[in-house]
């Protein structure tokens, strides 16, 4: 689904954060991807969410290689991706439940077919009694489960999650990481940022470690 080939980065003038990468991500996968804090994790997403050009090296995604693929066609194809940011990029003036919806909504579906999927969601990250409050009064770990929310609702071919658990408990993260492998069973690839050993061990999926912008897979 997702094939990097030689992939480079690097942030204007500076060092090369990204060195050589070549990995692919197949569809219906579950990986982690980890290593130490400015390793490059936020920016390996950021690419695989077509929101970063590689300085070299080939990236495709959906089959189309990034480079040929016009500007105006990636919203189109960002659709097919769930994304849960590092800082959550909630919309302050939507509820938790417009917010949740949003992606829904922009697709034109009907309230009507999502109302109770997306209540059924909120009540299931803890959120049921939350559904009508704006995100500036929400805790961190509130709107983390918001975000991780939206990300999920559409069931997206690809879901990319920073640091999804940062925020939360660790009977919430347990939860959390039962909601990713229930989509992932569904069909969607999985890619989750994160230094939780604790969340990792839970699980046995594919590592994917970056060090000083190397990347190691172990399967
Ligand atoms: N927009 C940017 N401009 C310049 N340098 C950047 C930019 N974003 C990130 N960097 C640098 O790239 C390196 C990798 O950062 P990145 O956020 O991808 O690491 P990370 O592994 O996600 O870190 P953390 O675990 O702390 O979130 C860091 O040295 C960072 O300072």
């Amino acid at each position: 689904m997702i094939h990097f080939e030689n992939v480079g980065l690097r942030y204007g003038m500076g060092p090369e954060i990204l060195k050589d990468l070549t990995f692919d991500i197949p569809k219906k996968s579950f990986q982690f991807l980890t290593g130490p804090s400015g390793a490059g994790k936020t920016t390996l997403l950021r690419l695989l969410f077509m929101s970063l050009k590689p300085t070299r090296g080939l990236i495709s995604v959906f089959g189309r290689e990034m480079s040929t693929i016009p500007r105006t066609e990636l919203p189109m194809l960002r659709r097919r991706v769930g994304i849960v940011f590092q800082d959550f990029r909630l919309l302050d003036h939507l509820t938790t439940y417009e917010n949740v919806a949003l992606p829904l909504r922009v697709r034109g579906k009907e309230e009507s077919t999502y109302r109770s999927d997306v209540l059924e969601l909120l009540k299931w990250v803890g959120l049921g009694d939350r559904i009508n409050v704006l995100p500036p009064v929400l805790s961190g770990g509130e709107k983390q489960r918001v975000a991780i929310a939206r990300a999920l609702i559409d069931q997206p071919e690809l879901l990319l999650a920073d640091e999804p658990t940062g925020n939360v408990d660790p009977p919430m993260a347990k939860r959390i990481l039962k909601l990713f492998m229930e989509l992932n069973r569904f069909g969607t690839a999985v890619v989750i940022a994160t230094h939780d050993l604790t969340l990792m061990d839970q699980v046995q999926a594919r590592r994917m470690i970056l060090t000083s912008g190397r990347l190691d897979l172990y399967e």
